[in-house]
């Protein structure tokens, strides 16, 4: 319990420059707690419970009081890898939607370690939902549901915020599922925010043999591929791709045969 007493509480809106704002008016978190790699074993247990993974990092269940639960998602230990963990936090910390994941807290040590505390999201992600056996099947109220909360959730990043946020990783596993089944948009890992949203990177050079692209095999916009050029267009298409899951309940990329469901 002595760890909570040590966490940093501060107003983050004054701590960041250049954030975007919503069209409506000034959206930014108003209260997030910094917290100390202590406080961050303390609300794990020592890390005792795993409930995801993915390429960057480990999502462990915390809990903030006997009752209240979250989720933390540990970046893995790296300087390139810190840099995702930053553009994230950076961009939950400017966003509030009900359908885009709550930002609670964080660790940051500044240099190659990153943690952030997130809303726990107890039904898991759209994919489990869709596409595992050991789940029941997804009403169809639900499914519908799901897609219109989802591209509420993109409208928000792409057309209320100044600048805009391209997510640039949409994907049923990067939808999560609150215990009444309405969905919550994660991962700001990928994104890209106003102009950087709109240009090739730089590692897109003529001369350049290697490019590092990001994306998801099955919904990344064959655009994006062709040009490396970032744009809303590519949500849209992860997206259409996420809809297509929901009233196939087949995978986008399927384990089997590695056939597309665009191609479907
Ligand atoms: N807030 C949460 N509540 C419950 N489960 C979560 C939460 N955040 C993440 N998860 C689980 O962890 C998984 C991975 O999370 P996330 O996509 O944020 O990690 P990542 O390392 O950025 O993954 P990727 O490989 O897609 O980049 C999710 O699909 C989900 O199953």
């Amino acid at each position: 319990m002595a760890c909570f007493l040590n966490c940093v509480r501060f107003d983050v809106t004054k701590t960041i420059t250049d954030k975007p704002t919503s069209k409506e008016g000034s959206v930014a978190v108003s209260s997030v707690t910094r917290y100390s790699w202590d406080d961050v074993e303390a609300l794990t247990s020592n890390f005792s419970r795993l409930i995801g993974s993915g390429g960057y990092s480990s999502i462990y269940m915390a809990r903030l009081s006997s009752s209240a639960k979250a989720a933390l998602k540990v970046h893995v230990s790296s300087h390139r890898l810190y840099k995702i963990f930053r553009l994230e936090l950076d961009i939950l910390l400017r966003l509030q939607h009900p359908n885009i994941v709550k930002l609670l807290g964080y660790f940051d040590d500044s240099e190659e370690n990153g943690a952030l505390l997130l809303e726990y999201l107890p039904q898991g992600n759209l994919q489990e939902n869709l596409h595992s056996n050991s789940k029941q099947v997804l009403p169809w109220r639900n499914r519908v549901a799901i897609a219109f909360q989802l591209v509420q959730a993109i409208e928000h990043i792409h057309e209320k915020c100044i600048p805009q946020i391209v997510h640039g990783d949409i994907k049923s596993s990067n939808v999560l599922l609150d215990k009444n089944f309405n969905s919550k948009l994660c991962d700001f890992g990928s994104a890209k925010v106003g102009f950087s949203s709109m240009v090739q990177p730089s590692a897109i050079s003529p001369r350049s043999r290697h490019v590092t692209m990001v994306g998801s095999p099955g919904y990344t916009d064959p655009h994006y591929l062709r040009t490396g050029v970032a744009s809303k267009k590519m949500d849209m298409y992860g997206f259409g791709v996420v809809v297509l899951e929901l009233i196939s309940g087949k995978e986008a990329l399927s384990a089997g045969n590695g056939e597309m469901l665009v191609h479907v």
